[in-house]
């Protein structure tokens, strides 16, 4: 990680389309904070999530950031032909994440015995480990987290409390979107 993270928000504004999904958002985090985003379906919370990791460009505002993101979404991009531990080996040295690592998050995720299962077989919910372990080997300082806990079991909800919590401990920031709770006491919540 580098240190100390920080992210903050600027009067930010989103358009897509013609439509004006928000305005005026401000946001500042620094280590160990997290935000949660909540809002209706189509509130723009997925967006917003885009925007902070530049896949999106905002509509008005600015985003100051120190640190490393990790974005994890639907689409996950794990190539569904490929066992589980290759498929996330693939990305891990993309992330600049060392094998250990890698172990680690799976660990962390309970996907050890998933390691040579092909990712096309996996469950929705063994699929959202697999996105969020990604996360979690990347050892970014920023994660971005779209609905962490869709298709999640109570275990797998818990592990997941665990590592955010691992993460704000060791001084990390979490900016997370959901509609469920996901274990998580936030610093702030943005409401769409
Ligand atoms: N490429 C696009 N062009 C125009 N509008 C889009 C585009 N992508 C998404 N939208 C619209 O933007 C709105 C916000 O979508 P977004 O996925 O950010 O919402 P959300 O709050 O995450 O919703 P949900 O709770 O359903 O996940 C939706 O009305 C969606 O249809």
């Amino acid at each position: 990680m580098s240190w100390p993270a920080r992210l903050v928000l600027h009067d930010l504004a989103c358009l897509r389309g013609e439509r004006l999904l928000f305005e005026g958002i401000e946001l500042a985090l620094a280590p160990g904070d997290s935000a949660l985003v909540t809002g209706p379906n189509g509130a723009g919370k997925s967006s917003l999530l885009r925007i902070i990791a530049g896949l999106l460009a905002p509509a008005a505002g600015r985003i100051e950031r120190d640190g490393s993101l990790a974005l994890a979404a639907e689409a996950a991009a794990l190539d569904a032909e490929r066992p589980l531990r290759a498929a996330l080996g693939f990305w891990a040295r993309l992330d600049g994440a060392s094998e250990a690592a890698l172990d680690e998050a799976m660990t962390a995720m309970g996907l050890e015995a998933l390691a040579e299962v092909p990712v096309g077989w996996l469950s929705t919910g063994q699929r959202k480990r697999a996105v969020l372990a990604r996360t979690i080997a990347s050892g970014a300082d920023i994660w971005l987290l779209d609905e962490p806990g869709n298709g999640l079991d109570a275990g797998a909800l818990e592990r997941l409390g665990a590592a955010m919590a691992a993460h704000l401990a060791g001084g990390g920031i979490l900016v997370a979107a959901s509609h469920q709770p996901i274990g998580l006491v936030p610093t702030c919540e943005l409401r769409l």
